[in-house]
């Protein structure tokens, strides 16, 4: 599955490909599991398996980070939890609010693991005024009208975008205006932004065609060993080299 970003080029300015940004969040997610588990150290095959990464493609992402491992050794699992947060932007303190707390912002706002990965949920905004007030997840939900305001008062840089399709884009505006420059947008349609605005969407539905797209093949190639004919191969995913049945982020490109 492609991952990338908007209105960014395919090699930030550092030097990192955009590529290997997007395979640093399956890196972390696997460190911190060995790290839970207080491993000190992982060989680059053992981590390449447990993050779905080719390990000659994990190398040369951390080689990018200047961490190249000891030989006979593997890598420092804490020092490259350390190293990947960092280059992140995860070792510090991520204002977040979610606009729209209907179904999927009360899920947002209840999901911990935004707090345990330094994405504090600042505020929680929807336009219905009953809602006003009402803690979701602890925290009160603030009107629309106070946006600017909240985004201001926070210091908030990200957005996260729950709202109906048709509201997205107004909504995005107002944050933008108010200084959001990044955008997690589940809203089902395509948000026009600014330059410097960085967009993820992140699409379910699309993400369950995929996978029906492969269930379809894969019934095709049965019928077709059945009838001795021949199926062209199904092209990998370049995040993460994985087919198929890859485990992967269910963002996409806005
Ligand atoms: N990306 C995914 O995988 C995925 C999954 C589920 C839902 N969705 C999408 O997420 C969105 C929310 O879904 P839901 O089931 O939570 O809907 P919902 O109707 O339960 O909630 C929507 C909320 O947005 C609020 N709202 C409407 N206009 C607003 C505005 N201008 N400003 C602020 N708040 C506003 C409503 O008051 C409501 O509380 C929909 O667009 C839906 O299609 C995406």
């Amino acid at each position: 599955m492609a991952t990338g970003r908007t209105h960014r080029p395919a090699t930030r300015s550092r030097g990192i490909p955009e590529a290997t940004v997007a395979r640093l969040p399956l890196y972390l997610r696997a460190l911190t599991a060995l790290s839970e588990r207080s491993v000190p150290t992982v060989s680059s095959e053992e981590l390449a398996a447990a993050a779905g990464v080719n390990s000659a493609k994990l190398r040369k992402d951390f080689s990018y980070l200047g961490s190249y491992g000891t030989r006979g050794v593997g890598y420092d699992v804490e020092y490259l939890v350390y190293q990947i947060s960092r280059e992140l932007g995860l070792t510090q303190d991520w204002p977040v609010v979610i606009v729209g707390i209907g179904n999927l912002g009360a899920a947002l706002a209840n999901y911990g693991g935004f707090a345990s990965r330094g994405f504090r949920v600042a505020a929680l905004i929807d336009a219905d005024p009953a809602m006003a007030g009402k803690p979701v997840a602890g925290i009160p939900v603030q009107h629309t009208d106070d946006l600017e305001k909240i985004i201001t008062d926070n210091g908030v840089s990200i957005g996260v975008i729950a709202t109906p399709a048709g509201a997205a884009q107004p909504v995005c505006d107002r944050l933008v205006a108010a200084g959001v420059t990044s955008i997690l947008n589940f809203a089902p349609t395509v948000l026009s932004v600014p330059d410097g605005v960085d967009v993820r969407k992140v699409d379910l539905s699309i993400e369950l065609q995929i996978l029906a797209f492969h269930e379809q093949r894969k019934a095709g190639e049965e019928s077709a060993a059945h009838e001795g004919a021949a199926v062209p191969p199904v092209a990998h995913d370049e995040t993460t080299d994985q087919g198929p049945d890859g485990d992967v982020p269910a963002v996409m490109p806005a």
